[in-house]
């Protein structure tokens, strides 16, 4: 006969031990789950991803229902345990139900800790803890505008960037001088903090909250200083607290959490408490690793296996905020005995520190570089004895900072029992293994077979590395990831389908290559449309529905959904009589802002979309493409023409340059800069593509960024003549549009597909004229987005169909500030 297993809660910690259980022992236990959640288990971690907007509700299902029933399980969602009657062994549930067991796990989790203060419960204030606050956050960034988040930890950040990402005004209320100030230090938080604010995140340190303002629904926070911040919305992120109410009021011993011992024995015999709501030797833990050893541990013992017990764990954590690497394990502030190693690179936003006592590692704190995190809490863990050869352990091979280290050395010197997937506890070994005895071809057949990135998806790059290490160069191809989840076909291989089966729209290509999901998704919408143009550029209807909200339009959406119109200014020269003209159509329309963009041009900023074909009428100007993935500016010095340095003409060869590729898409923005001496003052090595002129020619520089992540160009060669200038540049910008994926910078593809590939693909005037011919075939057909809509009334009444004076489009704006390039959120164009 099957023992009665009880599960009271149905989270990612409960669940996991019974997956474990069922692996173990699929026979011996008769299970029955109870879960105040209406949900299937479901992936906590990822709401911060679904709040982000990058991914969806659907995504985060662990165990979808028909796991249940396939597992024998019985499931009563959306019940909560209020009863136990030990002598009986029975629990019973809020809705009546009642069921014996034989053996009760709790594993309730915790609850988000509210503060409290007066108007705490006022509507529009709310935790982040489960799907429904993640959806009440969503739908109130529909309605209203200003967030509070108050709680500067790992939760707090998640939440203010998913908010952002939602178009909202977001202010951090923090306690202390300084944010997750219980995983960093101060030199790695303010760096922290800088980047965040970079990403328009704003920070009220030091501040008590004191009390909640508004009537019935929130309208601002009041501090203990006197201050006050206006508020639609407040998230508290203030901490959690383990959910113990059923066993206390069941006299199970109960201190912060469920007291239990190193098999996860409670102090009443058959019930075991595991994850968030148990407390083992003292600690109550809030990451999923340490909770998972402890379902393991567990479940073990209840298959009658045996097991050493749970001694505890040492954790580490990342804050999942993207274009942000932070880490942080063990001891993370110098105390006395303790010494650290330090790296400091202020080129590259890079910081890292290990402390060192007693000859071992006991904590490290990383930002802006990441990379290193895996070795060095493995030393934290396994507590290696490095006397007399700390720095060497400990700086290793490119510790130093970035660049140093290529892209899989790492993994390939990496000893087999190095944990990879820190959350699941996967080895490198578990994960080879795997590969080579299931013949495992990609990072979810690996996750579906080992666990490994099944829950922050923090270390996917990594079990990427270990996939390419083990399959070698030819198993590359076969690892490739799908472009999106709607496919396992990864960008070359769709790119290649639309060329040999020509394949000329995007139903077309999901029905041929059997998308998984038919609509496609955000993802591969607009990459699918970017493709198709690129292979077919005459024959390719452009999918307007399939772009962002920016491209759309043709206006750069505001944080408060106007719009921004930068018209195109040839080479950042202009004159009187254009100038005029910007300035009456500025006063026109009332134009709340004008301002010089870092491409030396002007963005009026402030426009109420359906006053955008009026204003693009009025300038008669051609469009600056300020807001897509299309040639943007091209910035120049003055060169010969005026500075007694110049030794060639900077400001025609830009206006030149600029003539010959507006218009042209490419995979991302590109920006292109012409300085008219080796003295660079129009900054080209920090552009897609930099013209810098030298004595008798000029050198041409490729891959360059001065945006999130600064990157300085590679000199592609040297060229003697403006024509070769041209040729060269042609073929390039080809070269990248052929061969980029959508929404990849140059400076990441080129570091990608290697400067040596670029080279070899532009080696001939045969291979370069070819190059030439295709863009020329792209360039032919594209016209100005602004004077067609103005010519094209169907167009254009879809600027005019809005009532009312500020066309506020709550969920465009949204949407472009979750588009994978957040150019809404910037008032001026980047440089
Ligand atoms: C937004 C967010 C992001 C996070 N990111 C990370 C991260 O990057 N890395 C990381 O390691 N951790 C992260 N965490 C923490 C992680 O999600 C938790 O540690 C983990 O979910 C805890 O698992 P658990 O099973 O103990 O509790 P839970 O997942 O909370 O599950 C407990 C379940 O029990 C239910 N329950 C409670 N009482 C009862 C009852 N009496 N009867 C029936 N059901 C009951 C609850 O409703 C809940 O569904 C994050 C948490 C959040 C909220
Ligand atoms: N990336 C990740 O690993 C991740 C992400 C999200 C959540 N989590 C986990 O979820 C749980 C909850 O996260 P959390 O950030 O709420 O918890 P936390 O306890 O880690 O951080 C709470 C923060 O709120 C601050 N705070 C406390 N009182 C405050 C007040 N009155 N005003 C302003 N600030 C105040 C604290 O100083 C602290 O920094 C934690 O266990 C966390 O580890 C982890
Ligand atoms: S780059 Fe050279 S030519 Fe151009 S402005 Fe500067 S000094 Fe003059
Ligand atoms: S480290 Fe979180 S899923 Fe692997």
């Amino acid at each position: 006969m099957k023992r009665k297993l009880v599960l009271v809660g149905n989270g990612m910690a409960g669940v996991w031990c019974v997956e474990h259980m069922l692996k173990l022992a699929p026979q011996r236990f008769e299970v029955t789950i109870f879960g105040s959640e209406p949900h299937p288990n479901y992936n906590r971690i990822l709401l911060s991803s679904v709040l982000a907007g990058d991914s969806s509700m659907k995504d985060i299902v662990l165990n979808d229902w028909d796991w249940y029933r396939d597992n024998g399980i019985t499931l009563h969602a959306g019940h909560t345990v209020t009863k136990i009657d030990k002598a009986k062994r029975t629990v019973t549930s809020d809705k009546g139900v009642t069921v014996p067991y034989d053996e009760l796990i709790l594993a309730t989790g915790s609850r988000a800790f509210i503060l409290p203060v007066p108007g705490a419960d006022k509507e529009g204030v709310i935790a982040f803890r489960d799907i429904k606050d993640c959806e009440t956050m969503m739908e109130s960034a529909k309605k209203y505008k200003k967030a509070v988040v108050i709680g500067g930890g790992l939760l707090g950040l998640e939440a203010a960037r998913g908010l952002l990402n939602l178009n909202m005004e977001v202010s951090v209320v923090h306690i202390h001088d300084y944010v997750m100030e219980r995983q960093l230090d101060q030199t790695a938080s303010s760096m922290l903090r800088t980047e965040l604010e970079a990403q328009g995140m704003k920070f009220l340190l030091q501040k008590h909250t004191e009390q909640i303002l508004g009537r019935d629904r929130v309208t601002g926070v009041k501090f203990k200083d006197g201050s006050v911040v206006e508020a639609d919305l407040v998230v508290m992120a203030v901490g959690i607290r383990p959910n113990v109410a059923i066993a206390k009021d069941h006299g199970i011993e109960v201190n912060r959490g469920i007291v239990v011992n190193d098999f996860l024995e409670t102090n009443v015999p058959n019930i075991y408490a595991v994850g968030e709501c148990a407390e083992h030797r003292g600690v109550a833990y809030g990451l999923v690793a340490p909770l998972y050893e402890q379902g393991d541990v567990l479940a073990k013992r209840l298959c009658g296996l045996e097991v050493s017990g749970y001694e505890g764990s040492v954790t580490s954590t990342k804050l999942k905020v993207s274009g942000v690497d932070v880490f942080s394990a063990g001891q993370y502030r110098e105390a006395p005995g303790t010494r650290a190693i330090k790296v400091v690179d202020e080129f590259d936003g890079i910081y890292k520190k290990v402390l060192i006592r007693d000859g071992k590692v006991v904590g490290a704190v990383m930002f802006g570089d990441t990379s290193d995190s895996t070795r060095i809490f493995k030393l934290i863990r396994t507590g290696e004895d490095v006397s007399g050869r700390e720095k060497e352990v400990v700086l290793g091979e490119g510790f130093g900072g970035a660049g140093g280290k290529s892209a899989g050395s790492g993994v390939a010197a990496m000893a087999d029992d190095e944990i990879i997937c820190g959350c699941n506890g996967v080895s490198k070994g578990a994960i080879v293994k795997a590969i080579n005895e299931q013949g495992l071809t990609s990072v979810d057949a690996i996750k579906a077979c080992t666990g490994a990135s099944r829950s922050c998806g923090g270390c996917k790059p990594l079990v990427g590395e270990v996939l390419q290490c083990t399959l070698g160069a030819d198993g590359v191809t076969a690892a490739k990831e799908g472009i999106c989840g709607c496919t396992t076909l990864g960008r070359d291989e769709v790119v290649e389908a639309i060329r040999s089966m020509h394949l000329t729209t995007s139903k077309e290509v999901m029905n041929v290559l059997g998308w998984e999901n038919t609509e496609g998704c955000s993802k591969c919408r607009p990459a699918l449309n970017y493709y198709l143009g690129m292979v077919w550029p005459v024959e390719h209807e452009e999918e307007r529905e399939s772009r962002f909200v920016n491209e759309r339009n043709h206006a750069n959406i505001q944080k408060d959904g106007t719009y921004s119109v930068i018209p195109r200014i040839y080479g950042g020269v202009t004159s009187p009589q254009e100038l005029k003209r910007i300035a009456e159509v500025a006063e026109k329309y009332e134009v709340p802002l004008v301002k010089f963009t870092g491409g030396q041009r002007l963005d009026l900023l402030g426009v109420k979309k359906e006053d955008l074909p009026k204003v693009w009428e009025d300038l008669d100007m051609p469009s600056g493409y300020g807001y897509g993935k299309a040639l943007r500016t091209v910035k120049t010095c003055v060169g010969n023409t005026f500075c007694r340095f110049g030794t060639q003409d900077a400001m025609g060869m830009g206006i030149a340059i600029e003539r010959r590729f507006e218009r042209l898409n490419t995979p991302a923005k590109v920006k292109i800069a012409v300085s008219g001496c080796p003295r660079n003052c129009a900054e080209a090595t920090i552009k897609d593509f930099g013209i810098v002129a030298i004595d008798g020619g000029w050198e041409l520089h490729v891959g360059g960024n001065g945006g999130v992540k600064v990157r300085a160009t590679d000199l592609l060669c040297k060229v003697k003549t403006e024509e070769e200038v041209m040729e060269y540049a042609a073929a390039y910008l080809q070269f990248y549009r052929e061969t980029g994926k959508w929404n990849e910078r140059t400076s990441e593809w080129l570091p990608r597909v290697g400067l040596e590939t670029v080279r070899a693909a532009l080696d001939t005037p045969e291979k370069r004229q070819a190059l030439v011919a295709r863009i020329d075939e792209a360039l032919q057909v594209m016209t100005d987005p602004w004077k067609e809509i103005i010519e094209t009334p169907s167009l254009r009444a879809t600027f005019e169909e809005l009532p009312g004076s500020l066309a506020v489009d709550a969920s465009a704006a949204a949407e472009a500030a979750a588009g994978l390039e957040s150019e809404a959120a910037a008032a001026v164009e980047r440089p």
